[in-house]
C-alpha cells in the first residue's frame, strides 16, 4: 500500500512551499515520493519546484473536482503502473473542494493499493484576517478547506503580530476542533506530524454537492506582446481589485534580457530573475478575471 496525502488550501496559501518541504523530508527519510499537481490555470509554473527525479503527473486546465475524477484516475493508474514510489503527494488547486478531490483516490480500482492518510490544509493566516472581503462562495470554499482538514498548517505567521497569531489560531481551531493545528512560516512542518495521520472519510462527505462547480473563481492566461516597465507593472498590480487573488508567471521587463519570474499573492509581489528565456505569460486567478484590463495590452 502506498500512502497518499492530499494538500489543500486557498490560492497562494503556501501549498507548493509545503510540497517542496515534504519532498525533501521524505527523501531524507529514504522514501521515494511521487507528485500529482493540479493547476487551475493553463500553465503549471509550480511544477518547476519539483526535482526531476520525483515522478510527477500534472493535471492542467481545471481542477480535479471539476474535470471529473476519471482524468485523475488515469494519472493514478499511470503512476502505479509506470513509476516506482513509496508515497504520493497530491497538490490540489486552491479552488478545489478537498473532499471532492478524494473521489479518484477512493476509486475501487486502487482500494488495495492506495492508503489515504489525510487532508493537510494550508490556511493563509493573513487572508483569514480579511476573509470577509472574499465573495460569499469563495469564503465558503476557504472555510470548507479548513473544516475538512486532518491537519491544519496555519501559515504566513510571520506576517501577523503575536496577538493576531494566537487569535487567528484559536478561531481556525474553532472551525475544526478535531485537526491538530501548527503555526508555520513557509509551511515548514516536521514530517512526523503527517506520517502519523490516519484519515477516515464518510460516504456523506464524498457525495455532497460540488461546491467547486458553483464558484465564480476562474483563471486567465495572458501573453505579453512587449516588455513592461517594472514600476508601471507594480502600479497596475496595486490598483487591481481585491477579487484578484493570485498571479504567477513570467513578465518581460524593460532593460532585462529574460522575462522575470513573477509571483503575486495577497497583495504581495515577488520577483526572481530567470536564466532561461521563458515564455512571457502569466496566469491570473480570481473572481471575474475577464473584466480586468491588463497592462501593456488591449487584447489577449
Ligand atoms: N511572508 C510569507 N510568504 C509566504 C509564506 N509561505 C508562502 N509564501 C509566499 O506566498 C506565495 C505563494 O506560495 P506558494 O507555496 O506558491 O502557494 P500555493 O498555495 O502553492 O499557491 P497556488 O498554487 O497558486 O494556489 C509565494 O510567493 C511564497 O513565497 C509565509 O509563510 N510567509
Amino acid at each position: 500500500m502506498k500512502d497518499v496525502y492530499l494538500l489543500s488550501g486557498f490560492l497562494g496559501s503556501g501549498k507548493t512551499s509545503l510540497l517542496s518541504h515534504l519532498i525533501e523530508q521524505f527523501k531524507a527519510a529514504g522514501l521515494k515520493p511521487a507528485v500529482i499537481m493540479n493547476e487551475l490555470g493553463k500553465l503549471n509554473f509550480d511544477s518547476r519546484s519539483v526535482d526531476g527525479d520525483v515522478p510527477l503527473k500534472e493535471m492542467l486546465e481545471g481542477c480535479i473536482c471539476c474535470t471529473g475524477s476519471e482524468k485523475m484516475e488515469a494519472q493514478l493508474q499511470m503512476l502505479l503502473e509506470g513509476e516506482n514510489f513509496d508515497v504520493l503527494l497530491i497538490e490540489t488547486t486552491g479552488a478545489a473542494h478537498p473532499v471532492e478531490a478524494l473521489d479518484a483516490v477512493f476509486s475501487p480500482l486502487f482500494a488495495d493499493r492506495l492508503n489515504m492518510k489525510g487532508i493537510i490544509t494550508v490556511a493563509d493566516c493573513k487572508r483569514w484576517l480579511d476573509r470577509d472581503k472574499l465573495t460569499p462562495q469563495t469564503k465558503m470554499l476557504f472555510l470548507e478547506q479548513i473544516r475538512h482538514a486532518h491537519l491544519i498548517v496555519a501559515n504566513k505567521i510571520d506576517l501577523l503580530t503575536e496577538v493576531e497569531a494566537s487569535d487567528v489560531t484559536m478561531q481556525i481551531q474553532a472551525l475544526n476542533s478535531t485537526a491538530p493545528i501548527i503555526q508555520t512560516t513557509n509551511s515548514k512542518i516536521p514530517l512526523n506530524l503527517i506520517t502519523k495521520l490516519e484519515a477516515t472519510f464518510h460516504e456523506k462527505e464524498i457525495n455532497q454537492t460540488a461546491i467547486g462547480k458553483q464558484l465564480t473563481l476562474s483563471s486567465r492566461l495572458h501573453t505579453f506582446k512587449e516588455a513592461v516597465k517594472q514600476e508601471e507593472f507594480e502600479e497596475w498590480v496595486r490598483n487591481l481589485p481585491d477579487t484578484i487573488y493570485r498571479m504567477k508567471g513570467y513578465v518581460p521587463l524593460v532593460g532585462h534580457k529574460n522575462p522575470y519570474l513573477f509571483q503575486y499573492a495577497y497583495g504581495m509581489v515577488q520577483w526572481l530573475p530567470e536564466y532561461m528565456k521563458m515564455s512571457p505569460q502569466i496566469v491570473i486567478i480570481g473572481d471575474q478575471v475577464n473584466q480586468i484590463d491588463i497592462i501593456g495590452s488591449s487584447h489577449d
